[in-house]
Parts: structure tokens; C-alpha cells; sequence
């Protein structure tokens, strides 16, 4: 991946330019400034896929690249592509076009960056360029009058090498070159990285299954570098090896990888790290995870030409690599605080997913508390306390997901509280049976949360002076001795003395926090529950009934706040809590009043923190003649009543101008895809692979291949309590039964962002804000705007006269929530609808709607 200059460079350079030249550019406006910064390509403007664009230079293209190749590029690209097949071939030749399109967009913003800042008169039209098959091929996208002699020449040296197998030194040797001057800029703190252009294209990726069953790691065949093919995926094989260099970042993870042959490929990684990062932000936490030294598997490889003209393998889906990252995982306290520390800094930075690997890591090692939390456990359930033994069983199963023995125990309980359907979940779950699935009922899951969280919170009493390991002891006597209770006591003494107790009270105190920022709510109530099976802590309480009431349970949410009394610093924050728990209640039972919501809706601001996930009882989703899904009214629905509130269940928000340009493009279909869309695939992709219920949720979205979705409720997608989730465990993949995880390929879930995200300019969102216009008449993206799903709101079809409105909130700049409002009297029967956009031709151009 190659850098290129900052969009900052050119605002600067703005700012010491001569004033008529200045103005000249004002006019012309931010289409034509990114024409100047060499982004001649039309934009997709917002949410979902354009369709057609560039036929004409789609039939012309390949015969003018195979004469570019035969040209330009050594006779050894000449000879590869000769052994090709013809797909591959063509696949070949578009990588070829890739790399001359951009590095000619590249070489010539370069250019016209330095003349717009030597003198203005060089904005003029200049001579005609002599004929060639690099003019050929740049004429059909460029106009002739914007192709500069100079870029010409430069396109046209980084083509010599283009395609050829390096040797293993000199790539090397380049590779550190560039690392060298990469990581010089993102460390020398007068560099402003806040400021990155950064450019990916999206051409040739990985042709990707549409399967979403996990992986069979254990069936693939192993093999080296040597027997890759040229655009050919590798099915049924894993390549196996260790990184050599430390990874370089901008939009993907640019690294190479040695075989156990000494053979080595570049990699061009892309979401894989946690959360969906890229950019800046990016480096530090790909240096922690893609290290030098890791050992990496990866599954059914893809050898393609990238665009810097290196062969290497592109890997874009999660699930397709397997890292095993050196370093430590130990349990010392020293160990347990470097993982919070290091989690606590990736938290301020807003990488939540990221923050959590690290709590987990060290989360994971503590299997002294894990043991002593199942003891007792076990010590409860001789004496039937189910409700304190389930809490105890799934506090000690965060901590030791695999042990046998914990999760034998916690079916055990799921039965002893009078829950067959749950243990019977939970059992096939831990064992990967392949019978069918089973999901118990909502109630049951809200009646164990009921029962578990009712026992009240331990509070530290006076410690022991024994220590941990001997009171340990005492307890396994008594328990052996049928003193069951007595065993108890003596666990809680032994977790109380045991010297990282609080230290992992801690850690999971902060998974709770983390959990909610990333919305995963099943986590967060998971991780606060466990944490107060070892210290009593009124933040742990408060993330809590925070995390319980998002998933909609606001009653449990009041129950939990009810037991905390009051303690200093925490007190205002809790009451402030309960007043909103209250108030959103009091929303929910009036069905949102339409009084409330427009009023919200003319300050674009949500009374309150909360926004709960609800869906009216007068609306469902039914399956409608010729548009898949829909949504359909069961009953009279009155003008301005309130049907739809939504949080997004993913959404990024970014700003050129204080941030990174961040584009992705497209060589096919010609479209650039702004920052926040490229993010936000990103950050869906990264985290399905750890959600299960998102996971679940995408894959029940279209994504624009023409295969039929099920009919499914409006629960399934709301981020609210869930079934499929055992109680007090996580909605990450190790506690579903392997037959029912879902592993989501790139391919599929860009496919679902493309038909269903919503999104905006931050233009028109201020626009919006000032009252001034319609959120759906987006602007252009690229200079910055938002992009977020909606998965219930996504299941309302398009019409020209919708009877629907759409209410965008907003936090700042950050959408907060979507309200689906009625715009008029709906029969029943009707089928609700919105308008996507506020211009037919647009609708028609992007889903093919009209
Ligand atoms: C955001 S989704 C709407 C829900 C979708 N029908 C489903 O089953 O998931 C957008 C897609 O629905 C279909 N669609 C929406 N409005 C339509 C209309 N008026 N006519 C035909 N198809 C429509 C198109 O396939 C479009 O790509």
C-alpha cells in the first residue's frame, strides 16, 4: 500500500496561495478540489452499491492493458501471464490497471500540488501528450488535457519490475526501506498524522463462498510458497509461517511472511484487527498483534499482483488467518495490571474491541480465581442456591471457557433453577452437537437473570489472615466432609485473600465498560456480574443496570440499582441512572409518544442518554411480492406515530479535514467509497467474527446477490436480550455449539453494507440539524460524513411517496439512533415505506429500484 500526501498539505498550501488563485478554488468547490487531489472518479454518494459505470472502457480495457504489459513490464510478468488461464489472465491485466491508475492519479495530484503552489498560470490546459499504449489506457478514464508528460514518466518506471517474483534479500530490503519511511513519519511528533491520505482499491479481492459454516482448520492441507498460483485461491490448503518484518499500516497490514522453506511472500492483511481499525490509529496495535515472529496460518491463500507491483496474498475475512502471537500471558499481578494498562490506553483512543483483547489475555490466565470460583460454586449447588451457584459458574466459565468440569457444572444448575430448555441449549453448545438447535424462550432467559441477579452482591467483609492457598484447602476439606456450606465460606475467604482478586475484579469491571462502548451488551452484563462475585464495586453496579437497560430490560435495571445503597463518587451517577432507567420506561409503556419524538426530532437532539432498541406491535415482517422482505402494518396506524427506534449497531463518523481521507476504490464499477463506509465494513467484519449475534443479525440482512432472506421477527434485530445468549455468558463464538456459529466472509458483508447501511454528509448533516434540509439528500462523503446500520429500520422497502419518515439523531456529529415515524394515516395491511433518497434516478442507479 502506498501513502500519499495529505489532503492537509494541500488546505496548508491553500493557505499560502495567491488570493485570486485561492478564490478560483472556492468556486469551483469540493468536487473539483478532489479532482485535484487526482480523485476523477465518480463517488458513491451513500449507502448502497451503483451499479454501472465505465462499460465502455470495461470492453476496451483488456486489449489495451495486454499491450501496456507487453510494453512496459519485464519479459518475466510477460512470461506469467503467459502460463496463466483466462480468468486469471484477466485478472492479471486489471491488476495492471489498477496500478497505473492510481500511481497516475498519485504521481499527478503530486504534480499539481507543487504547481498549484509555484504559480497559478500552471492550472492552465497544457500540450497534448504523443500517443502510447499507457495514453490509451489512461484515456479511458482521464481526459487528455489532465494527462501530465511527467506523471506519464513516472507511471511508466514503476511498471518495470511490475509482476515479477523478487528475491528474497531485495524484498526484504525493500520492504524495511519503506517501513523505514512510514514509520519515521507516523513517530516524528512534528508530523501531523492526523492528517493521512490514505487510498486502498478494492478491484481484485478474494472470489469468497458464500457459506457462513466456520472453518474445518483441521482438514486443510499444508503447503509452502512455492505452490501458489498466480489469482488462483488455494482450496483445501493452509499456508503456514512465521512474520519476518514488523507490520506497516495504512488502510490494510502490509508484511511478509517466511515459509519453513525460507521462501518469503508479501501479505496485504486487511480487517483483521480488532475493531475494524485502520490508519494511524492502526500501527501501534498492529505492531502488538502482527508482530515479527508471529506464526500466522492461512487458509486457502490468494496470490495476486498488488498495486506497488509485488506478488503477495490478500486476505480480507478474519476467518481466513490464524495468528499465534509471542509473548506473555501470565498471571502475576505485574502481568494482570500491564494487561489492564495496556488495555486502559487502547481504550481512550476509542478501540474498544481492541481493549478488550487485552482484558481478555489477561483475563484468560487467571485460572487460580477460575478454579476457586467453580469450587464454590459447586460448594452452592450441593446446598441448591442455584441462583448464587449459576453466578458463581458463569463468573468462573468467563474466566476458563474450556474447562469441562465448569461447564458440566453450570448445565447442572441451568437444571437445578428449573430451566430444562436452557441446560439443554447450554449443553449442546459445550459439546458441538450437531442436533438441531434449540432456542429457549426470551422468558426463560429474562427469569434466570431475575433469579441470579436478585442474590445480592458480596460485599468484602473482613479478610482472612490465612492465605488463599491454605483456606483453599480448608474448603475442600469441608467440602469432602459434606460441610457444604462451610466449604463456601471458606472459597469467599480464599477469593477474598487471594492476591489477584481485585485485580481481576478490575479487569472485568473494565470488560464491562468496554463491552457497552462496543455494544456488546450480553458481554457487558456478563463480565459486571462476574466482577462483583469477587469485590463488591458501585461501578460495576453501574455498568450493571447501564448494560441491562440497553438490551431493553429496564425493570431488571431498576432491581439491580435498587440493591446498591449509596457510595461516595459513584452516588450522582446513579441517581442520574435511575431517573433515566425511569423516564425511558415511562416512553416505552406510552409507545414513544409522537408528541415527544417530533419535538426531539425539530432539536435533533434524544431527551436523555438512552436510546433503547423498540419496535411497535403494529408493524411486521412479511415476505412482499417482488422486493423480498417488507414491512407491514396489523392494525390502523395513526399519522405521527412512533414505529421504529433504532441505536446503530455499527456507525462511523469521520471529517477529512481534521482526520484521515480515507478512500476505497473500485477499477470495475469506477466508484470511490468514502472513510466512513470503508470503515464501517471494516469494523462489521472485524466484529462478527466475535459477536455471534451480530454475526447473526448480518447474515439475516440482503446483501444484494439475489438470495432470499427469512422471514424473520423484529427481535432478531434489535440489540436487545436474546435468547441464543446463555444466561450471564457471552455472545462470543466459543459458547454457541460449532454448528450453529456463523463465520462471515468480507465479500458478504460488503455486500450487506452496500444494500443496507444509511448514511450522510457531514454537510448535510449540519444542514439537517440547522433545520435547513432533508437528511436523505445526502452530500458528498469523501470531505467526511456517517455511515451506520439500522438493521430493523433496513427492513423497510423504498417508495417514491412514502407513507414512513426516517428521524436521524445525532450526539455531535455521531449518529445516535433513528426514529421510523408514520407520515400520514396507514391502513391496516398497508406496507409501510420510506423514501432511500429524495431522487428517483438515484434510487434506480443504486438498487435498481423503480
Ligand atoms: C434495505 S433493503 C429492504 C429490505 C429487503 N426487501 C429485504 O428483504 O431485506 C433494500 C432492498 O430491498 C429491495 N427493495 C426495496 N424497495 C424496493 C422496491 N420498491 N421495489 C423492489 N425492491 C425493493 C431491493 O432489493 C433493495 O436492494
Amino acid at each position: 500500500m502506498m501513502e500519499m500526501p495529505g489532503m492537509s498539505d494541500l488546505l496548508d498550501q491553500m493557505r499560502s496561495m495567491p488570493p485570486e488563485l485561492l478564490e478560483q478554488l472556492r468556486q469551483e468547490g469540493p468536487e473539483q478540489m478532489l479532482q485535484r487531489l487526482g480523485m476523477t472518479q465518480p463517488v458513491s454518494d451513500s449507502t448502497m452499491g451503483v451499479r454501472d459505470v465505465r462499460k465502455a472502457a470495461e470492453v476496451e480495457a483488456p486489449a489495451i492493458y495486454a499491450e501496456v504489459l507487453a510494453s512496459y513490464c519485464h519479459p518475466d510478468a510477460v512470461r506469467e501471464y503467459d502460463k496463466l488461464r483466462a480468468e486469471e489472465r484477466e485478472k492479471l491485466l486489471k491488476a495492471l490497471r489498477v496500478t497505473v491508475e492510481e500511481n497516475f492519479q498519485h504521481f499527478s495530484s503530486q504534480m499539481m500540488q507543487e504547481q498549484l503552489l509555484n504559480k497559478a498560470s500552471s492550472l492552465k490546459a497544457r500540450n497534448a501528450v504523443k500517443d502510447s499504449p499507457l495514453v490509451r489506457a489512461l484515456r479511458l478514464v482521464t481526459a487528455s488535457e489532465l494527462l501530465h508528460p511527467e506523471a506519464l514518466e513516472a507511471v511508466e518506471a514503476t511498471l518495470h519490475n511490475w509482476g515479477r517474483k523478487m528475491p528474497r534479500d531485495l524484498h526484504v530490503m525493500q520492504f524495511m526501506m519503506g517501513y523505514q519511511n512510514h514509520v519515521l513519519k507516523f513517530k516524528d511528533p512534528g508530523s501531523n498524522k492526523e492528517m493521512w491520505t490514505l487510498r486502498t482499491n478494492s478491484t481484485i479481492i478474494k472470489p469468497e463462498a458464500s457459506t457462513s459454516q466456520p472453518r474445518k482448520w483441521a482438514q486443510l492441507q499444508p503447503m509452502g510458497i512455492s505452490a501458489l498460483r498466480l489469482f488462483g485461491v488455494a482450496t483445501g490448503r493452509v499456508l503456514v509461517g512465521k512474520l519476518i518484518v514488523p507490520p506497516m499500516v495504512t488502510v490494510g497490514i502490509t508484511t511478509l511472511l517466511q515459509d519453513d522453506l525460507g521462501e518469503v511472500i508479501q501479505l496485504g492483511l486487511y480487517n483483521q484487527l480488532q475493531g475494524g481499525v485502520t490508519g494511524h490509529q492502526a500501527q501501534e496495535l498492529a505492531e502488538k498483534q502482527f508482530c515479527k515472529g508471529a506464526k500466522l496460518q492461512i487458509a486457502e491463500p490468494f496470490l495476486k499482483i498488488f498495486k506497488d507491483g509485488n506478488q503477495g496474498i490478500r486476505v480480507d475475512s478474519p476467518h481466513d488467518i490464524r495468528l499465534e502471537t509471542p509473548g506473555k500471558a501470565g498471571d502475576t499481578i505485574q502481568d494482570l495490571q500491564d494487561f489492564r494498562q495496556s488495555g486502559n490506553e487502547l481504550y481512550k483512543n476509542g478501540q474498544f474491541e481492541a481493549a478488550l483483547l487485552e482484558y481478555w489475555r489477561g483475563l484468560r490466565a487467571c485460572d487460580e480465581i477460575a478454579v476457586l470460583l467453580s469450587n464454590r460454586s459447586q460448594a452452592h449447588l450441593k446446598t441448591e442456591c442455584w441462583a448464587e451457584a449459576c453466578r458463581d459458574s458463569a463468573a468462573s466459565l468467563l474466566l476458563r471457557p474450556q474447562g469441562a468440569k465448569h461447564r458440566a457444572r453450570y448445565v447442572l444448575i441451568l437444571q437445578g433453577l428449573g430451566f430444562p430448555d436452557l441446560a439443554q441449549r447450554a449443553q449442546k453448545a459445550f459439546s458441538d452437537s450437531s442436533m438441531g438447535r434449540l432456542e429457549p424462550s426470551i422468558q426463560d432467559t429474562q427469569a434466570v437473570l431475575r433469579l441470579t441477579l436478585k442474590v445480592p452482591h458480596l460485599r468484602t467483609g473482613g479478610r482472612s489472615e490465612e492465605d488463599s492457598a491454605s483456606l483453599k484447602e480448608k474448603g475442600n476439606m469441608a467440602f469432602r466432609e459434606g460441610k457444604f456450606s462451610e466449604a463456601a465460606t471458606f472459597y469467599t475467604q480464599a477469593l477474598e485473600g487471594h492476591p489477584a482478586a481485585e485485580e481481576v475484579a478490575n479487569l472485568l469491571r473494565n470488560v464491562a465498560l468496554s463491552s457497552t462502548r462496543a455494544g456488546l451488551l450480553h458481554d457487558a452484563v456478563a463480565a459486571a456480574a462476574a466482577s462483583l462475585r469477587l469485590q463488591f464495586h458501585a461501578k460495576a453496579v453501574y455498568h450493571l443496570a447501564h448494560a441491562l437497560a440497553l438490551l431493553g430490560e429496564l425493570e431488571l435495571s431498576e432491581e439491580v440499582l435498587s440493591q446498591t445503597g449509596t457510595q461516595t463518587g459513584t452516588q450522582a451517577a446513579m441517581t442520574q441512572l435511575t431517573g433515566e432507567v425511569a423516564t425511558t420506561k415511562g416512553y416505552v409503556s406510552l409507545k414513544y409518544p409522537s408528541e415527544m419524538v417530533a419535538a426531539a426530532a425539530t432539536m435533533c437532539r434524544w431527551p436523555g442518554k438512552f436510546m433503547v432498541d423498540w419496535v411497535s406491535e403494529a408493524i411486521v415482517i412479511e415476505r412482499v411480492a417482488r422486493k423480498g422482505r417488507g414491512v407491514r402494518s396489523l392494525r390502523d396506524i395513526a399519522f405521527g406515530e412512533t414505529l421504529i427506534i433504532q441505536r446503530p449497531r455499527g456507525s462511523v463518523s469521520t471529517d477529512a479535514t481534521t482526520g484521515e481521507l480515507l478512500t476505497s476504490t473500485d477499477t470495475n464499477s469506477g466508484l470511490i467509497e468514502d472513510a466512513s463506509k470503508v470503515k464501517l465494513t471494516s469494523q462489521l467484519t472485524s466484529m462478527a467474527s466475535k459477536d455471534q449475534l451480530l454475526a447473526k443479525v448480518l447474515s439475516n440482512l440482503e446483501d444484494g446477490t439475489g438470495v432470499e432472506r427469512p422471514v424473520m421477527s423484529f427481535h432478531s434485530f434489535l440489540d436487545s436480550l436474546q435468547a441464543s445468549v446463555l444466561p450471564l455468558l457471552l455472545q462470543q463464538a466459543e459458547f454457541f455449539s460449532a454448528t450453529e456459529r456463523l463465520e462471515l466472509s468480507y465479500a458478504r458483508i460488503q455486500g450487506v453494507v452496500n444494500v443496507n447501511v444509511h448514511g450522510d454528509s457531514k454537510e448535510s448533516m449540519r444542514n439537517w440539524q440547522a433545520g435547513k434540509s432533508q437528511a436523505n439528500s445526502r452530500g458528498n462523503k469523501l470531505l467526511g460524513g456517517s455511515t451506520a446500520l439500522y438493521p430493523a429500520v433496513s427492513m423497510i422497502n423504498h417508495s417514491n411517496e412514502p407513507n414512513c419518515v426516517l428521524l436521524p439523531f445525532f450526539n455531535e456529529d455521531e449518529p445516535k439512533g433513528m426514529a421510523v415515524s408514520a407520515r400520514r394515516h396507514i391502513s391496516r395491511g398497508e406496507e409501510l415505506t420510506l423514501a432511500y433518497l429524495d431522487d428517483p434516478e438515484a434510487v434506480k442507479a443504486k438498487w435498481g429500484i423503480s
